[in-house]
């Protein structure tokens, strides 16, 4: 982050000079934001950068224990710069928050410099997973940097120590964000893709019950419930793959119009980039521990891979932005496309299907067979009509209380709820438009079309209420729609393996027993046990010490 920060907020003297720095890793640098007292709200941090004009140098300082920069990635030990986040101050006005390169350590024997008091913040979840992270505590003692280390593309401060707010929006002081969140969006379909991988080449092996004559046992993928949980999770992998492509190039696509200064669509892109990291991560953490409880015990072993991969994934929903904290933006800017659509502005993007307000505010779902789902349209428009009409709905209820801001807070919970429904329709809509394409190699387009309306008809049946509650779909519909899911699992069971093989991931790279490509799965979780340290002796340390004095007395007491 330290390098995107210096491209997307440094001048091009700035990224000439410390860009290379970087990239050779004669410099080490890291992204420090967050403090111990504010995370979520950035324009709530407290290190400040005071102007000097005596000196020509900003004076970065920690002045409250709050104020500690906390948690920043590979500050703790690692890095010798980072990009720090302080309140600007000249002139004795506060500037808000700005970007500043500042050197932490000696790059001649890596101690800490003068003022600067830095360490890690201690181990985090899970058994050690995220612990190869050294997230760090940063403290300034009145620390001295040259003007020309505040990252000057966005907002200037001159020798005579005037502030000069640049023409561009400030807003662009949040890209790095924008551009880790939509990259996070891709690693949620590979981690969901390793954990699903896992699950369904489990899955396949494992056999319980089901035979009444001595005959083979059944397996466990041919279960009904096993696939009504499974199926929908290697859908998602799929539907967060081909979202997360869309996204690189909407990122792309942004990135390229802020050169030529068109700022047309950086607010699409931050709706798309914070409601999909917010969906996309919810989903995949989620749906790790569901594939661990998929996998019975065995899910529970180190050796399966899944414990780990859960504690290194779950911080995904926190960091870059807590998930609600995203949601809430996204829902911001859906009121305020709400609130112009009777100005006449069309919308655009992907909220362009709200400017078929008249249309989608009465449709009926022309659905009457179970059949009739597998339809594109009719998905598309259901989860328009939904997603619309939810977030109408809120904007009716907001537009009666006293003021718009209390409105808001009010029915915040109702408001992340239809943030949830319009980055929903993003994903299905993606997923659509990507089964559309042509598609190279025999029957994957038609695999793909099954894992699209899996995708789309799961969604729709666990959020049912939502479209019950706004009419956009008949209880009976809603049957007809389950019904369908149950013949689309029955349809994805032939190629279920073939589909998670398809990720083509290495034993290695998998790292679980349980998902091993050749399925030889109990002699390897057996021969894996043997490595457990606690089996390098036959009797276990203490037994001498503890058990066998206790295991005597209790002997001696029964003889009594
Ligand atoms: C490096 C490669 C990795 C690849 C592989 C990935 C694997 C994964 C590894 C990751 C490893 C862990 C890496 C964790 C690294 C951290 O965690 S870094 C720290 C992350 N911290 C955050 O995300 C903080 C979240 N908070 C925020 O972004 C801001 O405080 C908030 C929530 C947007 C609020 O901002 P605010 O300035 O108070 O403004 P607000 O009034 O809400 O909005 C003002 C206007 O700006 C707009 N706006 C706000 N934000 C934006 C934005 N970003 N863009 C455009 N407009 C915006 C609003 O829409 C609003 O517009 P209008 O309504 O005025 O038109
Ligand atoms: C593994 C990891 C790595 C990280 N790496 C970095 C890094 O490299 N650099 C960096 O700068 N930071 C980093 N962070 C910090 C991270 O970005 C923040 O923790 C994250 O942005 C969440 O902010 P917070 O901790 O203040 O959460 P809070 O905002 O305090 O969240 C607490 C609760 O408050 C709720 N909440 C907060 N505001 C609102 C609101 N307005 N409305 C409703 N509910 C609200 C949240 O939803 C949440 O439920 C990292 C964090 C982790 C866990």
């Amino acid at each position: 982050m330290f390098v995107p920060a210096i491209k997307g907020q440094g001048t091009e003297e700035q990224q000439k000079k410390w860009l290379p720095l970087a990239y050779k890793f004669q410099i080490i640098g890291c992204y420090a934001q967050t403090e111990l007292g504010h995370g979520s709200n950035v324009q709530g941090l407290e290190t400040t950068a005071t102007f000097d004009p005596m000196t020509d140098e900003f004076v970065i300082h920690s002045p409250t224990l709050t104020s500690s920069k906390w948690w920043p990635g590979g500050l703790g030990k690692a890095s010798t710069h980072a990009v720090v986040y302080a309140r600007l101050i000249t002139e004795g006005k506060d500037y808000g928050i700005h970007g500043f390169i500042v050197q932490l350590r000696s790059l001649e024997d890596h101690s800490p410099l003068p003022g600067v008091t830095l360490g890690d913040i201690g181990g985090k979840f899970g058994s050690g997973a995220y612990n190869s992270m050294d997230n760090g505590v940063l403290r300034f003692d009145h620390v001295r940097i040259p003007r020309d280390q505040m990252l000057m593309r966005l907002s200037q401060v001159t020798r005579e120590g005037k502030y000069v707010q640049s023409d561009v929006p400030k807003q662009l002081l949040y890209g790095t964000m924008v551009y880790v969140r939509q990259s996070i969006v891709a690693d949620a379909s590979k981690a969901l893709s390793r954990a699903v991988c896992i699950a369904v080449r489990y899955s396949a092996i494992r056999k319980q019950f089901g035979s009444q004559d001595g005959g083979p046992e059944t397996q466990v993928l041919n279960y009904r419930t096993q696939q009504s949980r499974l199926f929908p999770l290697l859908a998602s992998a799929y539907a967060f793959r081909f979202v997360g492509d869309w996204l690189n190039w909407l990122y792309t696509d942004v990135t390229q119009k802020l050169e030529v200064k068109d700022y047309s669509t950086l607010q699409e892109a931050h709706a798309c980039t914070a409601g999909l990291k917010a969906v996309t991560t919810s989903a995949t953490a989620d749906a790790i521990e569901e594939c661990r409880k998929l996998c019975g015990g065995h899910g529970y072993l180190n050796s399966s891979g899944l414990p780990e991969l859960f504690a290194v994934y779950v911080p995904a929903c926190t960091y870059e932005g807590d998930n609600v904290v995203l949601l809430l933006q996204v829902a911001r800017i859906l009121m305020k496309t709400v609130s112009q659509l009777t100005s006449g502005k069309q919308p655009v993007g992907t909220m362009a299907y709200m400017g078929k307000v008249q249309h989608l505010m009465q449709s009926k779902c022309a659905v009457k067979t179970a059949e009739d789902w597998l339809n594109p349209a009719f998905i598309q428009e259901a989860f328009e009509a939904r997603a619309l009409r939810m977030a109408v709905n809120c904007a009716q209820n907001i537009g009666q209380a006293s003021n718009q801001e209390e409105g808001f807070y009010e029915r915040s919970p109702d408001l992340l709820e239809a943030a949830v429904a319009h980055i929903q329709l993003i994903i299905v809509t993606k997923f659509i438009e990507k089964v559309h394409q042509d598609i190279p190699g025999h029957g994957v387009k038609e695999q793909l079309q099954n894992l699209c309306n899996v995708y789309a008809l799961y969604t729709l049946h666990k959020h049912l209420g939502d479209f019950l509650a706004t009419g956009s779909l008949t209880p009976k519909q809603g049957a007809l729609a389950n019904e369908q899911l149950g013949k689309l699992y029955a349809q994805v069971r032939p190629n279920a393996v073939a589909l998670v093989d398809a990720f083509n991931y290495t034993d290695h790279y998998l790292g679980s027993v349980l998902g091993r490509y050749d399925g030889n799965v109990y002699p390897a979780l057996y021969e894996e046990a043997w490595k457990d340290p606690l089996n390098e002796t036959v009797v276990p340390e203490g037994y001498h010490e503890y058990l066998r004095p206790l295991l005597k007395q209790q002997l001696k007491l029964s003889r009594l």
